[in-house]
């Protein structure tokens, strides 16, 4: 009898402590609503690729459909009005995940506890011209703005780089932002990684999203080396090389190539304008799969600091394939470089680092 009555007790107490906790956790979920929000910085977001990028941002395209976002916007002072206004149609466009914007002229202002930075502002390539046109205009803004964003930028924020030259102004930033962490500096290659997806797709009449690993190794410029050699498709019976589906050689190892070295510069002669919908579009994937990780058996490109992998000189910021999880990126390792691709690798590297030397050289 008693031994009945003590098992009722603890029938008892464990449903009343299970009730209890499912209380508990249902008040957390409610009181948890919302995300904090996350200050994202475009700079240069009064320009082309600017207007694109901010409703992409705020319409959570970059960082998840759940999580909040508060812009922060700068461009010079000349851009003052065409700013506001962007910012006026980024209010009337009401997009439940925009909890502010700060549009502003004021550098200091912009950097104030961004988690996210991304470096469009700097003078854009015109028809005609190659990157290193631009550079000596750039290399100025890129080390004013480094190191407004050590101060004021939180400690761990992540930064994309844009503007060309992508790669070289990303070392500048680097260089006069020693306390960001080297980790945390990246420049764009992901629009020209997006750019041989879609080459591929449309050679093999394809769906883009079933084309993956590419590689841009190098410079985001014409020397850059867009690599298939472990490209693959997913099709009804696995995953199949790239190689083998396109069976030519010929245009893999040549048009295919300068193809993608040069579509920013067709895009440029046809447009009178450089790409700015797919460039935001890039900017977009690349923070994304920084941040929320890169899908298994999946990598993409993103210029970062060589660690030496490949035999790149660490001192450069270079395309590489990279994995990414909680928030981190990893070069891929051991992948085999065959001659061809080799020559294509050290002729980027060359250049990036002769871009070095000229940078410096632009610096007063
Ligand atoms: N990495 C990539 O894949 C790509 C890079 N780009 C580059 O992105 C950059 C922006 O391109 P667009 O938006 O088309 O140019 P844009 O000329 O339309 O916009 C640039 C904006 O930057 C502003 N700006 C200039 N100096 C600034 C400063 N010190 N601080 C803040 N803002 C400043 C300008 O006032 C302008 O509003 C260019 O350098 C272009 O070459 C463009 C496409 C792809
Ligand atoms: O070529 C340019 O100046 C714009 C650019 O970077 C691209 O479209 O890849």
């Amino acid at each position: 009898m008693e031994n009945h009555l003590m098992l009722q007790k603890v029938i008892v107490v464990s449903v009343a402590l299970f009730l209890f906790w499912k209380i508990i956790k249902h008040i957390a979920s409610f009181l948890k609503v919302e995300k904090e929000p996350l200050r994202v910085l475009i700079t240069g977001a009064a320009g082309q690729i600017g207007y694109a990028l901010a409703p992409m941002v705020a319409r959570g395209v970059m960082l998840g459909p759940d999580q909040p976002i508060i812009l922060h916007l700068l461009d010079i002072q000349p851009a003052a009005e065409v700013l506001n206004a962007v910012k006026m149609e980024l209010i009337d466009a009401a997009f439940p995940l925009l909890q502010g914007v700060i549009a502003t002229t004021d550098v200091v202002e912009a950097c104030m506890g961004v988690n996210i930075a991304i470096m469009v502002g700097g003078f854009p390539r015109k028809e005609g011209m190659e990157r290193k046109d631009v550079m000596s205009k750039n290399v100025e803004i890129y080390k004013a703005q480094a190191s407004a964003l050590e101060k004021h930028a939180v400690e761990n924020c992540k930064v994309l780089v844009v503007a060309n030259p992508a790669n070289t102004n990303a070392l500048i930033l680097k260089e006069f932002a020693p306390s960001i962490p080297e980790k945390n500096i990246t420049c764009l290659t992901r629009l020209d990684h997006n750019r041989a997806l879609a080459q591929i797709s449309e050679r093999l009449d394809v769906p883009v999203g079933d084309v993956k690993n590419v590689i841009i190794w190098g410079n985001h410029s014409s020397t850059q080396y867009p690599d298939v050699n472990h490209a693959t498709v997913t099709t009804g019976s696995g995953e199949k090389s790239v190689r083998q589906l396109v069976a030519d050689d010929q245009w893999l190892n040549n048009e295919f190539i300068t193809t993608v070295q040069q579509r920013g510069a067709a895009i440029i002669k046809a447009r009178k304008l450089s790409s700015a919908l797919s460039a935001a579009s890039a900017a977009c994937d690349h923070v994304h799969d920084w941040v929320l990780g890169t899908p298994k058996g999946t990598w993409v490109s993103m210029g970062v600091y060589s660690d030496g992998s490949y035999g790149i000189q660490p001192g450069l910021i270079y395309s590489f394939p990279v994995t990414c999880e909680k928030g981190e990126w990893s070069i891929v390792k051991g992948l085999k470089i065959e001659e061809f691709s080799r020559k294509k690798m050290d002729a980027t590297a060359k250049e990036l680092m002769d871009e070095k030397s000229f940078a410096y050289s632009c610096l007063k």
